[in-house]
């Protein structure tokens, strides 16, 4: 009979991502026992009775007596102050591990609070999700097929990084690996830039008009696509955008230059120069459908 990875897994912060995984791992027969711990009860009543965890945790001690591995999968601005609240917890040959779309917020907290634990700790991403939240919306294949970023620290153990990648991979989810500073700049550009925009977006006509039924009534499915993000969580973004502002800052910045040349281009009513933009844009686009992987 072939080994079950986990023995225990704790999640903390059962939601979509961390949901998610735990079902995944399940469906896999990668774990025996899944602990939940949460903010909300209702959501944990949930998760319990979807069987996406086992348990609700009492408190952060029980939780984390023998874990194997524990997910860290609430918004990045609760970072701090969980870590505080595992660290004096945590047994010395447990794996911490999350899921945040921010990195060197994360590892700083790490480094602030999880001390000679700080090699038991594996930085990681899934380059998956969608703009629904809470532990109702997570999927057992949320993961399949999709990238999973893990930015190891120079201290953290090969076998952590080693067992981590194993269990996304029992997700169907393809691991890389990436500096951390490399990774927020790369996800500023790809993630929390379109993010930025489509909420910007919906505010800007929310306050350009006083009619918005009026105003919506006909949008189609371009706008639809467009603006599917803005339904993301406002909370998980707020966190996101405010941990990586550097980043995002001078995206940002540049994306307001691109503007402001499409706005000359239109002023001069250039229709070669748009063309000549929308041609290459299109082409970029094309190129990353035919070869993502
Ligand atoms: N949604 C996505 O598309 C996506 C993709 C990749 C990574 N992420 C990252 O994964 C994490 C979770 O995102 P999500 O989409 O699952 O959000 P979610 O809102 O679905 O789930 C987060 C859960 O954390 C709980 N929580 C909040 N504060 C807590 C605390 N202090 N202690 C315990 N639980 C707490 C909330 O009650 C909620 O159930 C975030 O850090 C996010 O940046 C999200
Ligand atoms: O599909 C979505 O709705 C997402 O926003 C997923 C998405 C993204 O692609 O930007 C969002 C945040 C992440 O950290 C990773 C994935």
């Amino acid at each position: 009979m072939t080994q079950i990875p986990l023995n225990k897994l704790v999640i903390i912060g059962v939601g979509l991502i961390g949901g998610s995984f735990a079902m995944a791992l399940r469906k896999a027969d990668a774990v025996r026992h899944i602990v939940g711990v949460g903010r909300s009860r209702e959501n944990m009543q949930r998760a319990l009775e979807q069987g996406v965890i086992d348990e609700i945790a009492e408190n952060m001690a029980s939780a984390l007596e023998n874990a194997d591995l524990i997910l860290l999968a609430m918004p990045v601005g609760q970072t701090e102050v969980i870590m505080t609240k595992l660290a004096p917890h945590l047994q010395a040959d447990t794996i911490v591990t999350d899921a945040g779309s921010t990195k060197l917020d994360v590892v700083t907290a790490a480094r602030n609070h999880l001390k000679e634990n700080l090699k038991n700790f594996v930085p990681g991403h899934p380059i998956a999700g969608a703009e629904q939240s809470g532990v109702r919306a997570a999927q057992h294949d949320l993961y399949t097929g999709k990238h999973v970023i893990l930015t190891p620290l120079k201290e953290t153990r090969l076998d952590a990084i080693e067992k981590t990648s194993i269990l996304w991979q029992a997700c169907g989810a393809k691991v890389s690996q990436m500096q951390v500073e490399a990774h927020d700049e790369i996800l500023a550009a790809t993630s929390h830039l379109p993010h930025i925009l489509a909420f910007a977006l919906m505010h800007h006509l929310h306050q350009s008009t006083d009619n918005p039924e009026n105003l919506l009534r006909f949008a189609g499915s371009g706008f639809r696509d467009f603006t599917r993000i803005a339904s993301s969580s406002p909370e998980m973004w707020r966190d996101i955008c405010l941990a990586n502002r550097k980043a995002l800052l001078k995206q940002m910045a540049k994306y307001q230059d691109e503007l402001q040349s499409l706005q000359a281009i239109l002023n001069n009513g250039d229709g070669k120069a748009l063309e000549k933009v929308f041609s290459q844009a299109r082409e970029m686009r094309e190129d990353w459908l035919k070869n993502k992987h």
